[in-house]
């Protein structure tokens, strides 16, 4: 397939789409989980907006951040991070989904990129357990052919690793492999990868401006692909 935007055009032969703030609004769920870890612990609860800036480098990363700003050190951090994630699963696989919104255009995309024939992958930092029944409450697991976690890889995006493993997966070039996601982090690991990439505007990224970050393009929503494929001369 040939991908077509604004002054170029690029090949494809798969597509691997970030799932939280790219697929689907998780912010609720974030918030409705951490807030039942916290209160778990005995900790003040956060606000979504403060949450908003710390999701995207996986669970460890979130609950390490979610602690300290509650104003423990880092050894009290340390002390509490098993029990913190213990409750955190614990309340995540409960609500899983309940607090969650597919973005607009989402459905409509992906419907366009499989019908085109591109195989589709999932490839997200959230862990493997949160992220398939998610897509399936959502009905979106239809369109994968494999789903990856932030616990599926020896290492996490921004690092090229898991975008490399997710190309062998699908038996392409990660060259010919587009990237679409919401953050620095799609975008600095999809670099490192030699992957394409698109980003989304409406998602999560670090509090920083997402037009800043270089992509090929800056989407307001998935069903910004339709039409802009055409098969292959
Ligand atoms: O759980 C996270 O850190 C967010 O994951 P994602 O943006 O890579 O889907
Ligand atoms: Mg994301």
């Amino acid at each position: 397939m040939q991908l077509h935007l604004e002054g170029s055009s690029i090949a494809l032969d798969a597509v691997m789409l970030d799932l939280d703030g790219t697929l689907v609004n998780t912010l609720g769920d974030f918030s409705a989980a951490l807030n039942g870890m916290l209160a778990d612990l005995q900790l003040p609860a956060i606000a979504p907006e403060v949450i908003e800036h710390l999701v995207g480098k996986g669970t460890e990363h979130l609950l390490r951040s979610v602690l300290a700003h509650g104003g423990l050190d880092a050894a009290q951090v340390q002390a509490q991070y098993a029990q913190a994630w213990q409750r955190y699963e614990h309340h995540y696989l409960r609500i899983n989904g309940q607090f969650a919104q597919v973005y607009p255009g989402v459905e409509e995309g992906l419907h366009t990129l499989a019908a085109a024939g591109l195989p589709l992958a999932c490839l997200t930092n959230k862990p493997l357990a949160f992220a398939q029944p998610l897509l399936r409450a959502k009905g979106l697991e239809k369109y994968f052919q494999c789903v990856f976690g932030g616990d599926s890889f020896a290492r996490k995006k921004p690092d090229p690793l898991p975008l490399l493993e997710t190309c062998k997966a699908l038996g392409t070039q990660p060259g010919r492999t587009l990237m679409v996601g919401d953050s620095s982090n799609d975008a600095q690991a999809a670099r490192a990868a030699g992957c394409p990439v698109v980003l989304m505007t409406y998602g999560f990224n670090h509090g920083e401006p997402i037009a800043a970050v270089p992509a090929l393009a800056h989407w307001d929503a998935l069903a910004q692909v339709q039409g802009r494929l055409s098969p292959q001369r």
